[in-house]
């Protein structure tokens, strides 16, 4: 199983990093527009083999997606990251056109291949890549609950003293730091509801702290995170290569599914070898209702921007 990832930098090298060290794929390629950088961290990469046992093949090219042929699945990591005190957001003039490009130089070569979109504005470079391919709504995924939902989990495990994999949490609504919506509600240790465990107001500071993750990261860093992201799209692609059926959060396409039309925004989704197999419907409460037609508003406004890209 081949994948490509396009944008060789830190959420790109990190995902190939996982991808081979965890053995998901037999073939990675990177692709990245910097000249000879994308084969400089597949070489550092393929290094690693003998000390770490694997046995997936590795490799960098700059800008030649000949290379990038039959790819199962194309990851979309090209893009500007946020400097802190930026929102995801600002980053759609320079993105959105580096997205774009890509994903039709991706699909000359693989033109059967699943799209994960990671650049941010993540739900809205959804949005731009299923308009501007056309392609079927099942091949277009953007990776994002993923992330959250698994910052969820640690905000979580950290308030309840208890290992992250002991929690059970899912983050909907769209990857924006006021858009996301962590349902608390349904959240478990060990299938007990985490509201056993901890006050309201400990459970709103994890909801709180959950929703500016990346914000709090890119202010530590300097640059927005990459191990987390980078881990979060291994874990999806493992899913769509080795047909898991994972129930996973996922920017996907709405045609009537949760109230929604007319855009991508993150809803739980069952991922298989055809990309989004199912979106799941699941019971909101009213409270979480209104919060996800907020979240839809806000991402419909930031789309409109795509005016001038899909003209
Ligand atoms: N959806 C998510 O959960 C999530 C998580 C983390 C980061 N991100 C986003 O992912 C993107 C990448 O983040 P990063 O930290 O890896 O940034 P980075 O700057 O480390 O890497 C981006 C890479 O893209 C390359 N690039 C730019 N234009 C290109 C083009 N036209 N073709 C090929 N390569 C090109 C750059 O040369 C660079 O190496 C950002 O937009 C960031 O906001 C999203
Ligand atoms: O925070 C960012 O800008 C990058 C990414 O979306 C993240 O959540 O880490």
């Amino acid at each position: 199983m081949k994948v490509t990832i396009v944008g060789a930098g830190n959420v790109g090298a990190t995902c190939a990093d996982v991808i081979s060290y965890r053995g998901i794929a037999s073939e990675v390629v990177l692709l990245d527009i910097k000249e000879g950088f994308a084969e400089g961290k597949a070489m550092d990469i393929m290094q690693c083999a003998t000390n770490t046992g694997f046995n997936t093949k590795v490799s960098g090219v700059t800008n030649d997606y000949s290379k990038t042929a039959d790819s199962d699945v194309v990851v979309i990591t090209s893009g500007i990251p946020r400097k802190p005190g930026m929102t995801r957001e600002e980053l759609i003039g320079i993105n959105a056109g580096i997205v774009k490009s890509v994903a039709e130089n991706v699909l000359k070569y693989s033109p059967n291949t699943i799209v994960v979109v990671v650049s941010n504005p993540m739900d809205t470079m959804t949005y731009l890549t299923l308009k501007a391919t056309g392609l079927p709504k099942n091949r277009i995924i953007g990776m994002g609950g993923a992330l959250d939902s698994s910052r969820f989990r640690y905000y979580l495990s950290k308030a309840l003293d208890k290992p992250s994999n002991d929690v059970s949490a899912m983050v909907i609504g769209g990857h924006g730091d006021t858009t996301m919506i962590p349902l608390t509600r349904l959240a478990s240790y060990n299938g007990i509801p985490v509201s056993e465990f901890l006050s309201q107001e400990a459970l709103d500071k994890v909801a709180a702290d959950t929703m500016v993750g990346g914000a709090t990261l890119t202010g530590l860093l300097g640059t927005s995170a990459w191990y987390a992201p980078g881990a979060s799209v291994a874990y999806l692609v493992d899913s769509i290569l080795n047909d898991q059926k994972k129930m996973i959060a996922c920017s996907v396409f709405l045609e009537g599914e949760y109230g929604q039309n007319d855009i991508c925004l993150g809803v739980p989704c069952i991922i298989g070898k055809n990309g989004i197999e199912e979106i799941l419907a699941i019971d909101l409460d009213e409270k979480e209702k209104a919060l996800l037609a907020k979240s839809a508003d806000a991402v419909r406004n930031m789309n409109a921007d795509l005016k001038s890209v899909l003209a």
